[in-house]
């Protein structure tokens, strides 16, 4: 087996539900309900879905970021660091601490969330990576000014306090943080939203730098397929807590096998189509009531009677692509095949 289909993390049958008590009332939001899914080392993997469907709840997972009331209600999240196996969703605070920022990174959503107002960049750095990586003084000093200027971000940052940066310089500054310590696994939030379109992809850009240079996997989260068109080896995406497709990028692209998969990758602009791009029609579910059945059935234009009775069990419909639908047979691409921006044809 070559070390780039070595398995990084396995998530096994992934619960993690919003337990909450108002006034004696209990109400259960099923943000992650029953999510199976495999990352190899190297890759990066991309989580797109629209708002709400419980990308940020998995990842948060991923990341060991559980508050309450999000609670794993069921299944394993197990990665194989080169310090030893660990299940993040059973492990203890102090285990966490084992592995975090030096094999495990979160770069949340929204950068300004990461960094303190009131404390100097260069503070942040210490209080994040001074320990994980063993190092004091000087010899910590040099070792971040040479990842900073990797990122393009110049030694006098580290005086600065987060607001005297740009949005492009904060976010640089936050995938700093998040790489500094070389992580074998790195997880991203949105790391994109928010930013003009030029500093994006000088964003993007440089997570697959990092990524491919320090030989991390990445997994990263955003509802735009365009970015997933340009950065992801492989995508999965989420609809209600459920993971419903997932497939190399390519794949996904122009042969997706999910109706809804269909709609998310017509809905991104090609150039010369005039075609008209067929809307989706209604919301998605409550996760507090989710419909029975495959959670995606009202919307479906292809619902049959058993997709509103009997939840479709995730299939092989090709290498390394998955499809939970009653019906992938029958789904075709919604628009031609002429090729979105970033996309190989
Ligand atoms: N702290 C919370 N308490 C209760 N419910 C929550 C909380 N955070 C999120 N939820 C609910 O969990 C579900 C999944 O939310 P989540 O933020 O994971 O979705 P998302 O796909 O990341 O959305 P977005 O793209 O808007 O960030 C939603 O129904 C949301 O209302």
């Amino acid at each position: 087996m070559t070390r780039e289909n070595e398995v990084i993390l396995e998530v096994e049958n992934l619960k993690a539900y919003y337990q909450m008590n108002y006034f004696g009332v209990s109400r259960e939001v099923r943000a992650v309900d029953d999510i199976t899914v495999t990352m190899r080392k190297n890759e990066v993997y991309g989580i797109a879905g629209e708002s709400s469907s419980g990308k940020t709840s998995f990842i948060k997972v991923l990341a060991a970021a559980i508050r309450p009331p999000l609670r794993v209600v069921q299944g394993t999240v197990k990665y194989n660091f080169s310090n030893g196996p660990i299940d993040v969703a059973h492990a203890t605070p102090e285990q966490i601490e084992t592995v975090r920022w030096k094999h495990l990174s979160y770069i949340m959503q929204g950068s300004m969330s990461v960094l303190n107002p009131v404390r100097r960049i260069g503070k942040t750095f210490q209080d994040f990576a001074q320990r994980p990586l063993g190092l004091k003084g000087e010899a910590f000093e040099e070792r971040v000014v040479n990842h900073l200027a990797r990122l393009k971000l110049p030694p006098d940052v580290l005086r600065a306090y987060p607001h005297e940066l740009s949005g492009g310089m904060r976010q640089r500054v936050t995938i700093g943080l998040a790489t500094v310590c070389h992580p074998e696994f790195i997880i991203a939030d949105e790391p994109t939203t928010a930013l003009d379109v030029v500093v994006q992809k000088e964003v993007l850009q440089l997570i697959r730098d990092i990524q491919t240079e320090m030989g991390a996997s990445v997994v990263f989260v955003t509802h735009d397929m365009s970015v997933h068109a340009n950065v992801a080896d492989r995508v999965g995406i989420i609809y209600a807590g459920r993971l419903v497709e997932e497939g190399p990028t390519r794949d996904m692209f122009f042969a997706p096998k999910h109706p809804y998969t269909a709609h998310l990758v017509a809905s991104l602009p090609r150039i010369g189509d005039t075609q008209q791009r067929p809307a989706l029609e209604g919301r998605p579910p409550n996760l507090a009531d989710p419909p029975q059945g495959c959670r995606f059935h009202p919307r479906c234009p292809l619902a049959v009677d058993k997709c509103r009775k009997e939840v479709p069990p995730m299939e092989v419909v090709g290498p390394d692509h998955r499809t939970a639908c009653w019906r992938w047979k029958d789904v075709e691409p919604l628009v031609n095949t002429t090729a979105p921006a970033g996309v190989m044809a």
